[in-house]
């Protein structure tokens, strides 16, 4: 069981591919009681995507009105889509003195760290460029012009990853999991023991 941590929001990031679902999901296979943010989108469910699972699916209206009263913590344009974190469930969270960890894109990272300085930014690296494209192809959920789109992103995404504290490359999904696991389970470098 992942316990006895202070509050702290970890936001785990990496270009569209990489493998970020996969680690958390496995992250959670063993961990079940990790809280992962479940985002707001105007995107379209993928197959076997179910709404308030992997997200809350959204009209352009309902996320217009979720900005304007202030329920994101962050959110972001992405490959023609919006996407954004609920503030609510996550204070929610952190008030109860646990952990809580967010998968999002680098523009809605960069909004997290200068609204929480605390915040523990992880970022997902795929072991090779070529490693990425397979994989994106590989999963065909975007016809071949999005993942261009996508893997266009992703250059400008990797070469940001010197903004966060630490890169985890998912080579292995079990390795990158375990390393993701230590992370969550850190104590916080503003924190002094005991106190
Ligand atoms: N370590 C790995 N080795 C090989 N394949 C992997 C690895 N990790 C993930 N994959 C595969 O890569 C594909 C993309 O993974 P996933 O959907 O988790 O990426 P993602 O980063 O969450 O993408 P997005 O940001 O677009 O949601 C999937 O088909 C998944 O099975
Ligand atoms: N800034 C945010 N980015 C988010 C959020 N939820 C997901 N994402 C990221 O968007 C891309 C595309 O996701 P996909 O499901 O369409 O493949 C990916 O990098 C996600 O991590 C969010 O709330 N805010």
């Amino acid at each position: 069981m992942v316990s006895g941590n202070p509050a702290r929001l970890t936001v785990l990031s990496g270009p569209s591919g990489v493998g970020k679902g996969t680690v958390v999901a496995e992250v959670r296979r063993r961990h079940p009681d990790v809280w992962v943010s479940v985002s707001v989108t105007t995107r379209r469910p993928r197959p076997g995507e179910v709404d308030g699972v992997h997200y809350h699916f959204v009209d352009d209206a309902e996320f217009d009105r979720l900005i304007e009263t202030d329920g994101l913590l962050e959110w972001a344009e992405y490959a023609g889509n919006r996407y954004g974190t609920p503030v609510a469930p996550l204070r929610e969270r952190l008030a109860t003195g646990a952990p809580a960890l967010l998968e999002i894109e680098l523009q809605g990272a960069r909004q997290v760290r200068a609204r929480d300085p605390e915040a523990q930014l992880v970022f997902l690296a795929p072991p090779s460029w070529g490693a990425l494209v397979s994989r994106l192809a590989g999963r065909g959920s975007e016809p071949p012009a999005v993942q261009e789109r996508r893997l266009a992103l992703a250059q400008a995404e990797l070469d940001a990853a010197g903004e966060f504290d630490v890169v985890v490359v998912n080579d292995d999904v079990a390795r990158a999991a375990d390393e993701l696991v230590s992370l969550l389970t850190a104590p916080s470098p503003g924190l002094v023991p005991g106190e």
